[in-house]
C-alpha cells in the first residue's frame, strides 16, 4: 500500500428530514446565496423545504446552473456575491450544482483571472468562501469530495480542478428527495459512481486489502440495487443504499493509498465538451473499450474484478477478461445506458477531434502509469464506434 493522507473534513446530515437540520449548521450570522440549477429543485419542493428551515435568515438566490455547468454562468453568482456580500453558499442539487458552487467559492476570492483555477487543477486555489450543500441525485460524491468539473464552451473545454479549500462544510442526503429522479439521471447516476470505483481499484494490486474489499462491495452493491432503483423508485432503504455508495464511491476513502486511473473521465470530459453527451454516457462508453485495450497492464486486477464482483471464475485469462467486460458492459445496457459512440452521434471523423483536445489540455500521460497517450485515447475510441 502507498503512504497517504486521508482528511475528510464534510460533515454529513444523512436521512429522512434532514434538509430541517439546515438551521443549525448554516451559521446564523450568514449571508447565504443559495445556488440551483434549471428548476427541479423548486418542482420538486427541495428548495421550498430550504427556505423553511433557513426562515428568518437573509437569503439570495441564484438558479440557472446548467448540467455540465458553465464557466461564464459561474461568475454571474459571483458578482452577486461580491454585491450582496455573501458570506456563506448553499448548493441545492446534484453533481452540476455542488461543483459549480465549489468554483464560485474559490472565483470569488481569488484575485486573478478565473479561468486560471481550471487550467492550474486548483492549485492557485488558496481560499473559498465556506459552503454547504443539499445532494438531490446520488452520483458524484461531489457532496464529500473537493473536485469539481466546469465547462468553458467558447474554450471547448470540461476541465477539472481540486483543492483542499473545496471541501463542503456539510452535506444533508435525504434520500426521499430522490424519489422525483427520472430513470434517465438514477441510470447516470448508477453507472457514475460505478466508474468512479473502478478509476481508483481497477489498476494493479497494491496489497490494499480493505480498499479492494470497500470497493468490491460498493460495485457489488450498484449492481444489485442499481436496477431495483429503477424499478421500485420509492423504496427508501434502496434509495438510501444507493445515496451511500454513490458517496463512499468518491470522497477519498478506497483511493486512499491505492493507484488510480481516471483515464475513461479525462476521456469522456472531451466527449461531453464536444457535443453536451450526460457524463455518465460517456464513462459507460469509454471504460469497455479501455479495458480490452488495457487488458495487459490490468490483468491481475481485471482477474480479481471478475472473480470478487462478477463470479466468473471459469475458463483460461483472456477467456475470463472477456466474460468481464461483457458483463460491465450488458450491466450499463442493462439500466438503459448505450455503450457505443455511435449511440451519442459521435462518429470515426470526431475522434480526430477528441484525441487533439485532449493533447490541447494536457492529457497526454493518463492512467495508473501515466502512460496512457492521445493516440492510445484514439484506438480506444475507435474500438467503441
Ligand atoms: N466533483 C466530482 O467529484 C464529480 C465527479 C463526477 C462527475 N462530476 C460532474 O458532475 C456533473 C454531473 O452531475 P450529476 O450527475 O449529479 O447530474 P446533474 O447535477 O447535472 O443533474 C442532472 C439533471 O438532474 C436534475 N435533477 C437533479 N436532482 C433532481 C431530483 N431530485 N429530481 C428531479 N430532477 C433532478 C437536474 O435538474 C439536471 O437536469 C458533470 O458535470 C460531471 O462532470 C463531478
Amino acid at each position: 500500500m502507498k503512504n497517504f493522507d486521508f482528511h475528510n473534513p464534510t460533515h454529513i446530515l444523512f436521512g429522512k428530514g434532514r434538509i430541517a437540520d439546515l438551521k443549525d449548521q448554516v451559521p446564523a450570522d450568514a449571508k447565504v446565496l443559495i445556488v440551483y440549477g434549471g428548476g427541479s429543485a423548486e418542482r420538486t419542493g427541495v428548495l421550498a423545504q430550504v427556505r423553511e428551515a433557513l426562515a428568518g435568515r437573509t437569503l439570495v438566490e441564484f438558479g440557472g446552473i446548467e448540467p455540465n455547468p458553465r464557466f461564464d454562468t459561474a461568475l454571474k453568482a459571483v458578482e452577486v456575491i461580491g454585491k450582496e456580500d455573501i458570506t456563506f453558499l448553499l448548493a441545492v442539487g446534484g453533481g452540476s450544482v455542488i461543483d459549480a458552487t465549489k468554483f464560485i467559492a474559490a472565483a470569488a476570492l481569488y484575485d486573478g483571472d478565473a479561468w486560471d483555477i481550471l487550467t492550474s487543477r486548483g492549485s492557485v486555489v488558496k481560499g473559498a468562501v465556506p459552503f454547504g450543500t443539499v445532494l438531490t441525485l446520488p452520483a458524484t460524491g461531489s457532496e464529500m469530495n473537493s473536485g469539481s468539473v466546469i465547462t468553458n464552451s467558447e474554450k471547448g473545454a470540461k476541465l477539472p480542478f481540486m483543492s483542499a479549500h473545496c471541501y463542503p462544510v456539510f452535506s444533508v442526503l435525504d434520500p426521499e428527495v430522490t424519489y422525483s429522479l427520472p430513470p434517465r439521471q438514477i441510470a447516470n447516476g448508477v453507472a457514475d459512481a460505478f466508474v468512479h470505483i473502478i478509476e481508483q481499484y481497477l489498476t494493479y494490486p497494491s496489497a490494499a486489502r480493505v480498499q479492494d474489499g470497500f470497493a468490491e462491495t460498493l460495485l457489488r452493491t450498484l449492481i444489485e440495487l442499481g436496477p431495483k432503483a429503477l424499478e421500485t423508485p420509492d423504496d427508501y432503504d434502496v434509495r438510501a443504499n444507493l445515496m451511500w455508495t454513490a458517496t463512499l464511491a468518491l470522497n477519498g476513502l478506497i483511493g486512499a493509498g491505492v493507484p488510480q486511473d481516471w483515464s475513461s473521465h479525462m476521456i469522456g470530459h472531451e466527449i461531453t465538451a464536444l457535443n453536451d453527451t450526460d457524463h455518465a454516457r460517456t464513462l459507460a462508453v469509454v471504460l469497455p473499450a479501455l479495458m480490452n485495450d488495457q487488458r495487459g497492464p490490468k490483468r491481475e486486477k481485471l482477474l480479481q474484478y471478475g472473480a470478487n464482483v462478477w463470479d466468473i471464475r471459469e475458463g483460461d485469462e483472456d477467456a475470463r477478461i472477456d466474460a468481464t467486460i461483457k458483463a460491465t458492459r450488458d450491466f450499463f445496457e442493462s439500466i438503459g445506458i448505450k455503450t457505443r459512440l455511435g449511440d451519442y452521434n459521435v462518429a470515426s471523423a470526431d475522434i480526430d477531434h477528441i484525441a487533439a483536445a485532449l493533447k490541447e489540455h494536457g492529457m497526454t500521460a493518463l492512467g495508473e502509469h501515466s502512460a496512457i497517450t492521445p493516440e492510445d485515447a484514439r484506438r480506444i475510441l475507435e474500438a467503441a464506434v
